[in-house]
């Protein structure tokens, strides 16, 4: 049979064919072409992802082993993973920090995590952006931060230290320093804050907080008995003290009972704040300023009983200003300024016992870093982790030397317990004050000892000493 005829058709075929074949592969390497590059790394189990590995490695009081183990694995100055139920980046280095430092508003905003924003914001702010919170909680930081203030909080500051000493130190030989520096931390921030001095209206406040404060970072499994579903109830019971506190506060002010705003909540009641705002901001405030400073003078004390020469160094750059001094003069600016060797000493404890872990942010547009794709709406992460410890950045990185930051200090982004760029810790020198302040009344007052030189330290998420630095005291 002839099949001429069909010739034309099996050509229109194979061209039809070969037609299709080629428009699907230029498609399937086209949409190759367009799907991201993600960085290297494991989403892990379904909604809790790697959450449980990166609590564990913290309870361990390794933290840094779940960033530098991810670091190693994938040869990547970014991984990716997934935290607190959140598509995750991480990045590392010096590098890492500068690039999420100040890529603020151009590629990423601030992000808080839900367990945080649900257990300390009223309800009818949870579903606010981060980045409005963040901006508000930071438009109110100038007053209570300008360098007038802190001038002025240097005598206050020292005359609760010496309280506090007095009161919670003294008749003891044994204390814990956690407790009591939170103790500290936390009277300090209700005095300056809202004018709170009384020792039961800050205990109402100061239990509600510790149990918030741990379902910080915890998966959000709102169940009874978790430990989110704990901090959203003392969440509950902070804020209806706050609003009761400050409802009290705006009636004296419009009963004329007081004119001047003597502290942060009178400023804001004055610029006509509603309560759930103040309460919103003041609630930030502590989360921002207690734990961390509290951990900051814990550490210090660690070290400092942990090396009998740098406390002895110490003690004579304390004892040369406490000598400056008439018998009852309080501490002022000036003298801070001249406690540089004990800064020294305080920084080098927050590099090896960092405060804070890093912070997150929210990726705002697409955006390429090191050759990977972060997606918009995806979370990042820097970390203190990646650097504090690196080899390359601190040299024998475990020992415990002040003089680093001597001279010109670490290299650029590499220490960071403040964080970088325009979101740094806008509570540095408020830190740094309280910090000194406390260290300079405690050397001068104290000498000590510990009583378990081999406490496990466990991060949840900031390094918690598990027993409470227990110390022997003896006066100086
Ligand atoms: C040793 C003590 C402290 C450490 C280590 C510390 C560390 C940090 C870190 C790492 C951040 C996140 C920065 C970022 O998002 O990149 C931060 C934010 C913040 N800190 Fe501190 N902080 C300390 C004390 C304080 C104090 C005393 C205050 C207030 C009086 C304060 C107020 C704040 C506020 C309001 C923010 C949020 C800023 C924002 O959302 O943009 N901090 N801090």
């Amino acid at each position: 049979m002839d099949i001429a005829f069909l010739m034309p058709y099996l050509v229109h075929f194979v061209v039809l064919y070969v037609s299709v074949g080629v428009i699907y592969l230029v498609y399937k390497y086209k949409s190759r072409a367009a799907t991201p590059k993600l960085p290297p790394g494991r989403k892990g189990l379904p909604y809790i992802g790697e959450t449980l590995d990166y609590v564990l490695a913290s309870r361990r009081g390794t933290p840094e082993k779940f960033v530098t183990d991810r670091n190693t694995k994938y040869s990547s100055d970014v991984f990716r993973t997934s935290l607190l139920g959140e598509d995750m980046a991480v990045f590392c280095g010096a590098a890492g920090n500068k690039f999420l430092f100040s890529g603020q508003n151009k590629y990423v905003t601030s992000w808080w995590p839900r367990p945080m924003k649900k257990a300390f914001l009223d309800p009818s702010s949870v579903d606010n952006s981060s980045a409005e919170e963040s901006t508000k909680l930071r438009a109110y930081l100038p007053s209570l931060l300008k360098p007038e203030s802190l001038q002025h909080y240097v005598p206050v500051m020292d005359r609760m230290a010496k309280e506090h000493l007095d009161q919670h130190w003294s008749p003891y030989n044994q204390v814990q320093v956690f407790p009591l520096s939170k103790k500290y931390t936390f009277s300090l921030a209700c005095r300056l804050f809202m004018s709170v001095r009384d020792r039961e209206e800050i205990e109402k406040f100061a239990k509600p907080f510790s149990i918030a404060t741990a379902g910080l970072v915890s998966v959000p499994i709102d169940l009874p008995g978790t430990t989110f579903n704990r901090a959203v109830k003392a969440g509950r019971v902070i804020r209806q003290e706050l609003f009761a506190l400050i409802t009290k506060k705006k009636n004296e002010l419009l009963e004329k009972r007081r004119t001047v705003a003597s502290d942060l909540v009178d400023n804001m009641l004055l610029d006509g704040m509603t309560e759930i705002e103040i309460g919103n901001k003041i609630v930030g405030f502590f989360i921002a300023s207690h734990d961390t400073t509290s951990t900051a003078i814990t550490f210090t004390v660690s070290y400092l009983s942990d090396y009998p020469d740098v406390y002895n160094k110490v003690l004579e750059e304390q004892m040369d200003i406490l000598r400056s001094k008439g018998p009852e003069e309080p501490l002022r600016w000036e003298d801070i300024q001249k406690m540089k060797y004990t800064w020294c000493v305080a920084c080098e404890a927050m590099r090896l016992a960092p405060p804070a872990n890093g912070a997150f942010r929210e990726a705002i547009t697409d955006f390429t870093y090191a050759g990977y794709t972060i997606p918009k709406g995806w979370k990042a992460f820097w970390t203190v982790h990646s650097t504090h410890k690196n080899p390359n950045y601190f040299p024998d990185p475990e020992k415990f030397d002040p003089s680093r930051f001597e001279g010109n200090g670490p290299a650029p982004y590499t220490f960071v317990p403040f964080g970088g760029g325009p979101r740094m810790c806008p509570g540095k020198e408020y830190a740094r004050l309280e910090i000194l302040t406390f260290i300079h009344n405690l050397v001068t007052k104290f000498k000590w000892e510990k009583l378990n030189p081999n406490e496990k330290i466990s991060y949840i998420p900031s390094p918690i000493p598990e027993e409470g630095l227990p110390i022997k005291l003896q006066a100086a």
